[in-house]
């Protein structure tokens, strides 16, 4: 297949080097030095786009595709406030988009897992539910994508708590919090943490390289090409 890359960065190179090894060939590379050569892409020289680029940027890259007709993957977080706006561009151009705010096979197992646990944890009231996310300090967007995703998974089953906030000091009794902190080299870990007073329990993801990010995105871009509407990782791997 011809993938165009929209954001060559930590991501980018990671997946070109995956679709690379799967016998893909680029069809381009879009970075924010040439971003104007954007315009020279269409349905006719690319069979999908994957973009992992900015909060600010991702929007548009995302729209450019939809309105050439050009199926997109985009993993880029902390835009989620245009969300509506993107699947209302996708249906009214007929379009192809695929979103998660994380690729990798493990952490949507750990989005199953933590649904389940809610589901389960939601009958016993002695429990103290928060959720941490740590990551590299180069990351621009607070609180993580998976993160954001994770939350709503645990509100969707969990009555007790009724919104989310981010690194509050005294989060008010239905009030979901999630700390963010950031290191140096992280490349993503997340735990969902419920603690009464005799005992704590945790479930982690912790992402050794952004490899398992790179194979799930180019799954997408493989899966995509021929679908119409918008797709997640629940309906690419039949969670
Ligand atoms: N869904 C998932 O599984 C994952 C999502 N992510 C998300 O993906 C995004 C990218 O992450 P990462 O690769 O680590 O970040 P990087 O900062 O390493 O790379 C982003 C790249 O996009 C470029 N860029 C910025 N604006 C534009 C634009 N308008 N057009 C094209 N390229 C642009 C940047 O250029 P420059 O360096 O010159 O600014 C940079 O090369 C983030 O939002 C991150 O949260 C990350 C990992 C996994
Ligand atoms: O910026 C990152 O690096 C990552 N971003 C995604 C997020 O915001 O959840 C996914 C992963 O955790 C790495």
């Amino acid at each position: 297949m011809r993938i165009l890359l929209i954001g060559y960065g930590k991501m980018g190179k990671t997946i070109e080097q995956i679709a690379l090894q799967k016998g893909h060939e680029l069809a381009g590379i879009i970075d924010i030095q040439n971003r104007d050569s954007l315009k020279e892409y269409n349905h006719t020289n690319t069979d999908v786009a994957i973009e992992f680029t900015h909060p600010e940027s991702a929007p548009e890259n995302i729209k450019y595709c939809l309105q050439h007709g050009i199926p997109v993957v985009s993993g880029s977080t902390g835009w989620m406030q245009h969300f509506e706006e993107i699947k209302d561009l996708c249906r009214q151009n007929n379009g192809s988009f695929f979103y998660a705010s994380n690729y990798s096979v493990g952490v949507n197992l750990f989005f199953h897992f933590n649904e389940y646990i809610a589901t389960k944890m939601q009958a016993y009231e002695g429990f103290h539910v928060e959720i941490k996310e740590v990551h590299h300090t180069q990351k621009v967007d607070k609180p993580s994508g998976t993160a954001i995703t994770t939350a709503e998974g645990l509100l969707n089953n969990y009555p007790a708590k009724n919104k989310w906030v981010s690194d509050a000091a005294a989060p008010g009794p239905q009030e979901l919090n999630i700390i963010s902190e950031r290191y140096a080299d992280v490349v993503g870990l997340h735990t969902v943490k419920y603690t009464s007073e005799h005992d704590t329990i945790e479930l982690t993801h912790n992402a050794h390289s952004r490899i398992g990010f790179a194979e799930g995105a180019v799954m997408a871009a493989e899966w995509l090409p021929g679908k119409k509407g918008i797709y997640g990782m629940k309906d690419l791997l039949n969670l």
